[in-house]
This record gives structure tokens, sequence and C-alpha cells, in this order.
């Protein structure tokens, strides 16, 4: 039986980042999170590009073009819808996530989902370097866990 484990190494790593300009308060915090988790790993910082979208509804037609430009080893998402009034929230959230996953499956190119999907503002700012951890940081490890991963099958 052979197992494999995806290593989490950045060298040679090139990334594009697809965030969200909607509740930038939240979204800078969740790309800060993953820039410093790449170099971290070893991603040099002139192999990372960023590209600013609206809002969330945009991530996955950028995400998109992102990887089929054939530029990149992997794609991070962010983004953080809040829920308001109405069933907005919804509709933009089942648009990111299909969207986002198609991306990765059309494209075989490893395609993280970092959006949060919230409640509360608390409940977002939590998930973007404080009490919850740093949704974008997650994205970091697992999209070169993911690269590697595919590079041995
Ligand atoms: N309410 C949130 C939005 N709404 C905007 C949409 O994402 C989109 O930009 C607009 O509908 C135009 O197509 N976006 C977020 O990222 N977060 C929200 O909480
Ligand atoms: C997630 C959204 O689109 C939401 O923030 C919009 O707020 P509202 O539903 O009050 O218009």
């Amino acid at each position: 039986m052979t197992t494999f484990n995806g290593n989490v190494t950045g060298q040679g790593r090139k990334i594009a980042i697809a965030v969200a300009r909607f509740n930038s308060f939240v979204t800078t915090q969740l790309l800060n999170g993953a820039q410093d988790a790449l170099v971290r790993y070893g991603v040099a910082s002139d192999d990372i590009d960023v590209a600013w979208v609206p809002g969330a509804f945009e991530i996955a037609t950028i995400a998109n073009q992102l990887a089929k430009s054939g530029r990149y080893d992997g794609i991070i998402t962010l983004g953080a819808v809040i829920r308001g009034e109405t069933s907005h929230y919804d509709y933009v959230c089942s648009a990111v996530s299909r969207g986002v996953a198609q991306v990765g499956l059309e494209t075989s190119v490893p395609t993280m989902f970092g959006v949060l999907t919230t409640d509360t503002v608390d409940q977002a700012i939590n998930r973007a370097g404080v009490k919850s951890g740093n949704k974008g940081a997650d994205c970091a490890q697992s999209v070169l866990e993911m690269i590697d991963l595919k590079r041995q099958l």
C-alpha cells in the first residue's frame, strides 16, 4: 500500500491570491496572514501575486483567469461574506463557493477557498488573525501541501 502526503514546501512555487475588497478591514488581515505564511514556508515574495476584486462574488472569475494563465502553481482566494438583513448573503456564498470549487476541478490548479462566511463581524475578525486563527494562513499551508501532493501522484 502506498500512502501519499503533501509536503508543505514553498521553494520555487508561484502563488496567486485573489482577494475581495469588500470588508477590507477583515480581508486585508487574511491577505497578511497568507503572505506571511507563504514566505515563512519558503515562497519568494516576488513569486506571490495579488489580484484585488470588488467583492466575493467576483473572486471565482479572476481565480479562473489566474489558474488558466499557466503562471501559477496554486491559487488562494480570500474574502469575507458577512450576513446582512436580506438573502443576498446566501446567493453570494453559494456563488463564490461553487465558483472557486469549479476553478480547481476544471483547471487542476490547486485553488484554496479562503472566503469567510459568517453571521457576525466578530466571527469574521476572529478568523482573520484573532481568537480563531487566520484563514489566510491556513490556505497558504494547504495550497503548498496540495501542490506537492499533485506532483507526487
Ligand atoms: N455583502 C458582501 C458582498 N457583496 C458584494 C458582492 O460580493 C459583489 O461584489 C456585488 O454583488 C457586485 O457583483 N461581498 C463580500 O465580499 N462580502 C459581503 O459581505
Ligand atoms: C453578504 C451581503 O451581501 C450582505 O452583507 C448585504 O447586506 P444586506 O443583506 O443587509 O443588503
